[in-house]
């Protein structure tokens, strides 16, 4: 990879209550900029930001998988470390992104892809040991979730996020 950092934007079409409430759109999203624009203004002077690349409300996870996340998937099956960080205000897809939609292929989660494409290359090579490990956690409002313990051993307690070099980063 050229860049140790890539930062991409995928705009969300309207909701069905922003259009009910006959919202306008403000934001363009071309080649690698979007612009935004105050909606009194209209948008011939629009504010510019620049990206590693933008997807805009037509764009499916298909598409951003493969270009953005099959060769971090790739590095990854190299022994590299890789992360793909969602982060946006509530709302804005981030779940839709990365857990995607049930019976709809195009929309199906970043997640589900990476599983796939690490088990199917798992598959097809011979004569190398891979171990896989997993961890699912969430941050929210400044509190540590981690999804794969079951709601009894939470027992209400706030996680910390801890590094060690047996687990790996655990909750
Ligand atoms: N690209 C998209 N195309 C169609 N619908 C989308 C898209 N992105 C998000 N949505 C829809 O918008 C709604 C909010 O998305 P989502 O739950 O993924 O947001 P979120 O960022 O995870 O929110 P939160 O931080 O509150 O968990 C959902 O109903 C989702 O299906």
């Amino acid at each position: 990879m050229a860049e140790n950092v890539k930062v991409i934007v995928r705009c969300r079409p309207m909701n069905k209550r922003e259009i009910d409430l006959n919202c306008q759109c403000v934001v363009s999203v071309k080649n690698c900029v979007v612009e935004a624009w105050d909606p009194h203004e209209g948008p011939c002077f629009p504010k510019q930001f620049t990206f590693d690349s933008t997807y805009d409300q037509d764009s499916t996870t298909e598409v951003i998988y493969n270009d953005i996340c099959y060769p971090l998937v790739e590095s990854v099956l190299e022994g590299y470390n890789a992360t793909i960080f969602v982060y946006g205000q509530t709302g804005c897809g981030k779940s839709f992104t990365m857990e995607g939609v049930k019976d709809n292929i195009a929309q199906k989660g970043v997640i589900s892809r990476a599983f796939e494409h690490i088990f199917e290359a798992i598959s097809v090579t011979s004569g190398i040991k891979y171990l896989a490990l997993v961890s699912y956690l969430e941050i929210y409002n400044e509190h540590i979730r981690d999804l794969l313990l079951t709601s009894e051993k939470l027992n209400g307690t706030p996680l910390t996020l801890k590094e060690s070099p047996c687990e790996g980063v655990t909750g």
